[in-house]
């Protein structure tokens, strides 16, 4: 059967006008940024991200601000989540000319409204969910931090947990054990025998005595869910995780940030494919869109590390990208070291450049000599993309070249050239 006229899906925008963009489009990370400042007056607890419109709320209502036990949900229906302390609210305002300036980086407020254990091929990590009054997005963080899993007292007198402020302060007068323990606010290792609810932590809070090794990650379904071969996305998280693993008390953090397609969401990442399919690079894509080269900010990051204690010790950023560094000190976060992130081929094709070419048609699957033990056990474990090896593909080439070519990114080259 032909398909009707109304089924047939719509003209595609030109490309050159992101104006011109056609249909209903939601707002994407950089269009929240910059949203109206009565938008950012909301400290939206749904989450309206670049799949939903705002007029769609996926997750739990927004509490009305001022009124923290006026955050449970409609009379009748069981509250759809614990009760936060409220983040005070922005002067909200209609004015076009504040609609269009940013917010100051110091006015973005994180609330982390909860957090869990999750054991990894790498071991146990805590995710944090924080909640934000700038973008309404659940940016996430992953703290390893292995030593909070023992009991208090056999820890080290000098150590410091990563622990996020926001969450084991008291929410609210009267808040029970049970309400602590349930958003993660426990020391040591909860189970159905242990539950000690975390103490209520003086203020501000307290700064940890070293610099952690910290990656702050973009989404990229693409990348992590599907295993992509356009990109080293999935890659990169895993060799963050490993490298925190290693490192010498396993110590580190990973945030998460939804800021996918570098911050032009998923629906433009995909179109910008195509582009990439018809000869653009990723700058190219992105700028024949009309949408920005990079639309990622830092702000939302930073306030998550003040959150957890490493504003005043600093972190050992793992990237090569430059506009990291920047942002993180333009937030007043130190950044004494900058840890590189070599793609796990290129670190290959180094040390094969001293042997003999590698072929472009090596497989797909991680090498376990050159993994070494400790990473092949890792992948054998490991049943999704974190755990997994290394990729290789004539496209990733592409985009990791033109990181380093057209973007600034401070890594070497290979040596080893492909036959
Ligand atoms: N627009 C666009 N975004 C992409 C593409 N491939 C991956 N991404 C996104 O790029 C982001 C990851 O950025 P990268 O440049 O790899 O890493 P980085 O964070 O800038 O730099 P490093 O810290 O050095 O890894 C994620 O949000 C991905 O979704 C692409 O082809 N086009």
């Amino acid at each position: 059967m032909p398909l009707s006229a109304n089924l047939l899906p719509p003209a595609p925008p030109a490309p050159a006008a992101a104006a011109a963009r056609s249909g209903p489009v939601a707002p994407t990370v950089s269009e929240a940024a910059t949203a109206s400042s009565s938008l950012r007056a909301e400290f939206s607890l749904r989450e309206s991200s670049e799949e939903a419109p705002p007029s769609a709320p996926i997750g739990p209502p927004a509490p009305e601000r001022g009124s923290p036990e006026s955050a449970s949900s409609p009379a009748g229906s069981p509250p759809r989540e614990p009760s936060a302390p409220v983040l005070p609210a922005k002067p909200s305002s209609s004015s076009s000319s504040e609609a269009a300036t940013p917010p100051a980086a110091q006015e973005v407020q994180v609330q982390c409204m909860a957090r869990t254990r999750i054991p990894t091929a790498y071991g146990p990590v805590f995710l944090h969910v924080y909640h934000n009054n700038l973008d309404g997005k659940e940016h996430l963080a992953i703290v390893s931090d292995p030593a909070q899993l023992d009991t208090p007292a056999a820890a080290d007198t000098d150590f410091v947990p990563i622990r996020s402020h926001t969450l084991d302060a008291r929410w609210h007068d009267g808040e029970t054990a049970q309400e602590r323990i349930t958003r993660g606010a426990y020391v040591s290792r909860l189970s159905g025998h242990s539950a000690l609810p975390a103490p209520v932590p003086l203020s501000p809070a307290p700064a940890l005595a070293d610099a952690p090794l910290v990656r702050i990650h973009s989404e990229c379904f693409t990348g992590e869910t599907l295993g992509s071969l356009r990109c080293d996305c999935g890659e990169q998280l895993d060799a963050a995780l490993s490298l925190i693993a290693h490192s010498p008390g396993k110590r580190g953090i990973v945030l998460y940030l939804r800021q996918e397609g570098r911050g032009i969401g998923l629906l433009e990442k995909v179109r910008a494919y195509n582009l990439q399919d018809l000869g653009m690079d990723t700058v190219q894509a992105n700028l024949a869109l009309g949408r920005g080269e990079d639309e990622r900010t830092y702000g939302v990051a930073a306030a998550m590390l003040r959150d957890l204690g490493v504003g005043s010790a600093g972190i050992r950023l793992l990237t090569n990208n430059p506009s990291k560094v920047h942002a993180m000190r333009k937030e007043g976060i130190e950044v004494p070291e900058r840890v590189p992130m070599v793609p796990r081929d290129w670190q290959l094709r180094d040390a094969a450049s001293h042997t003999h070419a590698l072929p472009l048609t090596a497989p797909q699957t991680p090498d376990p000599a050159a993994l070494g033990e400790s990473g092949w056990d890792a992948r054998s474990k490991g049943a999704t993309i974190v755990g997994g090896g290394i990729v290789r593909s004539e496209e990733l080439e592409r985009y990791l070249r033109t990181k380093v070519e057209r973007m600034g990114h401070m890594l070497d080259l290979p040596a080893a050239k492909r036959v």
